[in-house]
């Protein structure tokens, strides 16, 4: 069925993308394509809320996320299992997922992908039944180097090296429990990742060969490295060439559960879900249909 009411769900506040033409290439293209659309911009307060009243009152069929991989998730949280379509205009920071969609990072293009309406059926992993993972998740390292840098005044890349410098002298190895597909694995890990997507914004491959749309999810354990090592494999992630280390595991799975002996911060499609003892992860089998 063609889509023909959108509502489009701008966060102001997102990446350091120029918003001011956004309104107006809108109208623009929604004109062209004989479209219906509305805008909602996000406060950053009861989002979620607020963007179900307004798709209530105006009947939407599309919500277009403008923003990064943190506005994507919001909106996507209202749609599972339903009809309505998830679009994406990719103006935060990373936009992960759009990337890992291979949507045009330009507003234009963007538009035009659209318009096109082509729809897929994503997985979606849902994590201790109330977050909801689009791209990817994890526990340890990466979560504290996100908390580092929103700690931080400042922004741009020198200030995400300083967060991932800084993190890497701080980094530490927990012992875990991990039950997935029928066996338990003890193991000592510094990251264990919960992987929709394959790659995250910064183009390091974490999970090569991953798909959106296979109902599993890859469990990938980062176990203790020298910092010599770490910087091969952080080359190696950018070659999608990780699966080779002896320092890294990777298994496919529909669910896990994960038991840390210390509580480890939890990040999930970038934004910090507090400290966790125990994390169970289970596949949500094409929960999305998105416009890509
Ligand atoms: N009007 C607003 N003012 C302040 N914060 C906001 C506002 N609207 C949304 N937010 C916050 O923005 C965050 C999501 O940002 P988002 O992830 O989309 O962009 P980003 O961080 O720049 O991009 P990326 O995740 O791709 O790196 C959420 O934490 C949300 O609460």
């Amino acid at each position: 069925m063609q889509f023909q009411k959108l509502l489009f769900i701008i966060n102001p506040k997102s990446g350091n993308s120029d918003k001011t033409n956004l309104e107006r290439q809108i109208k623009s293209v929604c004109a062209k394509n004989n479209k219906d659309y509305a805008l909602f911009y996000t406060t950053g307060q009861n989002d979620q809320e607020k963007i179900k009243e307004k798709q209530s009152d105006y009947q939407a069929d599309t919500l277009i996320a403008c923003g990064g991989d943190g506005t994507v998730n919001l909106v996507a949280q209202n749609l599972f299992h339903s009809e309505t379509k998830l679009g994406i205009i990719p103006l935060g920071s990373a936009n992960g997922l759009a990337h890992e969609l291979e949507i045009e990072n330009d507003v234009e293009e963007s538009l035009e992908t659209l318009m096109k309406g082509r729809v897929k059926d994503i997985d979606v992993i849902c994590i201790n039944d109330k977050n909801y993972c689009l791209h990817l998740s994890d526990l340890g390292f990466n979560a504290q180097m996100i908390k580092d840098f929103e700690e931080n005044e400042e922004r741009g890349m020198f200030a995400y090296a300083k967060s991932f410098f800084s993190s890497l002298i701080d980094k530490k190895a927990t012992d875990f429990l991990i039950e997935f597909n029928g066996t338990e694995k003890d193991v000592k890990a510094e990251m264990i990742v919960l992987a929709n997507a394959s790659s995250y914004g910064s183009g390091a491959v974490i999970n090569p060969g991953s798909k959106l749309d296979d109902g599993s999810f890859e469990l990938i354990i980062f176990k203790p490295m020298p910092l010599r090592d770490l910087v091969s494999l952080t080359l190696e992630s950018f070659l999608g060439d990780i699966k080779n280390s002896p320092y890294v595991e990777i298994y496919k799975v529909e669910s896990a559960k994960i038991y840390c002996e210390q509580a480890e911060l939890l990040q999930v499609d970038g934004e910090l879900k507090g400290e966790h003892k125990e994390v169970k992860a289970e596949i949500m089998k094409g929960a999305i249909k998105i416009i890509a």
